[in-house]
């Protein structure tokens, strides 16, 4: 779905990426690691046409962005910026006037259903807890009904509850044909939904498999844990004590 070789960005003389290569393959989870800094937003900007690249080829769904971008944007969903939620809308006015963007005919309750946001239509963005704004977040990147979609860091701030939340919502999309690239600081949650991970450090990928060989390949290494890893951790007791079930309606 996504093929990236040999991409370079430099901002003046700091070398932000320094020459990645990797696929995305149609409709798996494709997770981008690293630290602060590391260059996975520049990257998916890149990606999503929305910053320059300095040199490199990518091609999205076999298209080359240099040649076609704008049809690269019609197939693409990024979650928009909280500054481009117009104050003085509800949710299903938002969905509306993206959809008129997109010069797409979208059924807003529906859309709003598959995310869990029904009750919220008449809700102003600003009116949403935490969990509520990256569910809307995330639904607005299907709008255009795109082959792929790009979620940075969507489950940042979130409790427990609220991100497996998403975490499943991101599968179901995924179940629905479409391909994921996602970001994230929670091993966890990289574990859980990808299916291929990438991890970058200073510019370059220095891992890139499946979370499960990445870890075999770890220990067959000779890497141990320093102590015995409990049968449960802290987020199992909390989730225990406070249950499944989503708060933030
Ligand atoms: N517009 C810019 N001008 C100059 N330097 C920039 C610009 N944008 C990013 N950088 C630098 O490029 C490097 C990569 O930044 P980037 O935002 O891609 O990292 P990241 O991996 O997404 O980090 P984080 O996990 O903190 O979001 C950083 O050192 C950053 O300071």
């Amino acid at each position: 779905m996504i093929s990236v070789n040999d991409l370079v960005k430099n901002y003046g003389n700091f070398n932000a990426v320094k020459g990645i290569s990797f696929e995305v393959y149609e409709n798996e989870i494709f997770g981008l690691l690293g630290p602060n800094g590391a260059g996975k937003s520049t990257t998916l900007e890149i990606i999503e046409t929305l910053r320059k690249k300095t040199s490199g080829k990518i091609e999205v769904a076999g298209y080359d962005l240099d040649k076609k971008p704008n049809t690269i944007k019609s197939l693409i969903g990024v979650q928009l910026q909280a500054s481009s939620y117009y104050p003085g809308l509800n949710l299903l006015q938002l969905i509306d006037l993206f959809g008129g963007l997109y010069n797409q005919d979208v059924d807003g309750m529906e859309l709003l259903r598959s995310v869990n946001l029904e009750e919220k239509a008449k809700a102003k963005f600003k009116e949403l807890s935490g969990g509520q704004k990256q569910r809307f977040s995330v639904a607005t990147t299907l709008i255009n009904k795109p082959k792929v979609i790009f979620l940075d860091e969507p489950t940042t701030g979130l409790d427990p509850q609220a991100r497996r939340n998403l975490w499943e919502l991101i599968k179901e999309i995924k179940s629905q044909g479409t391909t994921v690239i996602i970001t994230t600081h929670y091993m966890d949650e990289a574990e859980y939904l990808c299916d291929r991970i990438a991890i970058i450090d200073s510019g370059k990928i220095v891992a890139l498999d499946t979370p499960d060989n990445l870890i075999d390949h770890l220990v067959a290494s000779g890497f141990e844990r320093p102590r015995e890893v409990k049968k449960a951790n802290l987020e199992d007791v909390f989730i225990q004590l406070t249950g499944k079930t989503l708060r933030d309606d």
